[in-house]
């Protein structure tokens, strides 16, 4: 949904909006009775489209996404253990594994991080499988034992979705 258009000096300049078009609407879909909600890549970094997949029901939102060598070790496990704190949900980001020959080398190390926002498993840049079961009870647990969702000041700010 988000293009990926940065400017890093001397690092990496990326303008997905060149080639790509921006999608326009939110991808939930049920699996096996659980909501799943999926992001690409940047969208990672939108807080705001977390929380909307979260209020149609997600406990789980997937990111298939490439982070780069330069944001990649600073803000991956970072945004992804963000999002699972902020919603409390579990958040699985599938990156491809490194490959220093290619034009963008991704960072890799898939992970899953759970509603608590800690690192369950996590790869390193190498090609691997993460083979992991998920208890949804624990999303429960941490939304009634913190609960955010309920304490929101939607008299003062909110999300909505508008389209
Ligand atoms: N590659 C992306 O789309 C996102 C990314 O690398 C970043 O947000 O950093």
């Amino acid at each position: 949904m988000h293009l990926f258009d940065i400017d890093i000096p001397n690092k990496i300049t990326f303008k997905e909006s060149e080639v790509l078009s921006a999608g326009d609407q939110l991808t939930v879909f049920e699996y096996n009775g659980v909501k799943v909600g999926l992001g690409i890549c940047y969208d990672l970094r939108f807080p705001e489209m977390a929380h909307l997949m979260a209020k149609e029901g997600c406990s789980l939102l997937i990111y298939p996404g490439a982070f780069n060598m330069t944001t990649g070790p600073k803000h991956w496990e970072l945004l992804g253990r963000a999002r699972a704190t902020d919603q409390q949900l579990y958040v699985a980001l599938v990156s491809p594994a490194r490959d220093l020959a290619a034009g963008y080398v991704a960072w890799g190390h898939s992970s899953l991080l759970d509603p608590w926002g800690a690192v369950l498993h996590q790869l390193d840049h190498r090609p691997g499988t993460l083979l992991a079961d998920i208890d949804l009870t624990t999303v429960e647990e941490v939304r009634s034992q913190i609960p955010i969702r309920a304490q929101r000041r939607t008299d003062i700010y909110d999300t909505v979705q508008k389209s």
